[in-house]
């Protein structure tokens, strides 16, 4: 039985330049509610412009040319992003969905504590907790990304990378998004630190019961933790199979090529459970 969260459908930009790129091609796809839906391809395939275009976060010269997208909100209401205005989109964003991009970790502000930095997200986004509601809040937000409630008072610098990450997917979880849209997000991490970020986003998708839409170029980390797979090429979506099935009997051919370009995918799956 399926339980669409998003449905996208026949989803085209393009960039408005001398020639036009056509970045995205009818695109459809339904992301389900709680599952991981990896978008893989090489560099140029339309990965970004397709997860920023259904959240209407691009800027011209890009331009949706074609598609509706539809969010199945949990209440039960379908709400076609394509009919929100400004105001009313960058509400459904923080509350609804939320990202986490590459480098994410850097852009945290170097003079203000983590704390004070989460703090911030709730008293902007929801006015209505107080200070002590707001506090636990933010240990609970700590605690369950596992940099700890003790570091609340710690300034970035005093983080590793990882850990900053950590608090990049604290900040990203904080209103209880049901999507989240991870560009990248462990791509400066070394590989260890990856893995446990990773495992730890899989697992929190089944407490928290949100949906991940995940991009990267790092086709062995994406068959690891994803649900299902978007093969992009050129625009447009050549496979769109489970993990199991890219991995072990890829139909496309470009599915194949682009499997056979990573030799650590001759050896063993790696560790992450979903
Ligand atoms: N601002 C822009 N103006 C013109 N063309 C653009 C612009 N941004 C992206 N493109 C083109 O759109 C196409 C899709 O790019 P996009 O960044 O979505 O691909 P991608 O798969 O996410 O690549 P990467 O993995 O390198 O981020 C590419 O051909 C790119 O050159």
């Amino acid at each position: 039985m399926t339980d669409p969260l998003l449905s996208i459908r026949d989803f085209s930009v393009v960039y408005d330049v001398d020639p036009p790129v056509a970045a995205v091609k009818n695109v459809t796809i339904d992301i389900e509610r709680g599952e991981i839906v990896g978008l893989a391809g090489e560099s140029g395939s339309g990965k970004t412009t397709l997860a920023y275009g259904i959240q209407r976060l691009l800027k011209p010269p890009a331009v949706i040319t074609s598609g509706d997208v539809v969010f199945h909100d949990a209440d039960g209401e379908d709400i076609d992003i394509n009919s929100l205005g400004v105001e009313e989109m960058r509400r459904f964003r923080w509350d609804k969905i939320s990202m986490v991009f590459q480098g994410a970790m850097n852009a945290l502000n170097p003079v203000t504590t983590i704390g004070a930095q989460l703090d911030d997200v709730f008293l902007i986004h929801r006015p209505e907790m107080n200070r002590t509601e707001r506090r636990a809040a933010v240990v609970d937000l700590l605690e369950i990304v596992k940099v700890g409630g003790a570091r609340i008072r710690s300034y970035p610098h005093e983080l590793s990378g990882g850990m900053r990450q950590r608090v990049m997917i604290a900040m990203a979880l904080a209103l209880r998004p049901q999507l989240m849209v991870m560009d990248e997000p462990t791509t400066a991490l070394d590989v260890l630190v990856q893995r446990e970020i990773l495992k730890q986003i899989s697992q929190l998708r089944h407490e928290f019961g949100f949906s991940v839409i995940f991009i990267t170029h790092d086709l062995p980390l994406l068959l690891e933790i994803s649900d299902r797979i978007a093969i992009m090429r050129e625009g447009a979506i050549v496979e769109l199979a489970t993990s199991e099935q890219i991995w072990s009997d890829p139909e496309h051919e470009y599915t194949r090529s682009l499997l056979s370009s990573f030799p650590r995918l001759t050896g063993e799956k790696g560790v992450v459970v979903r």
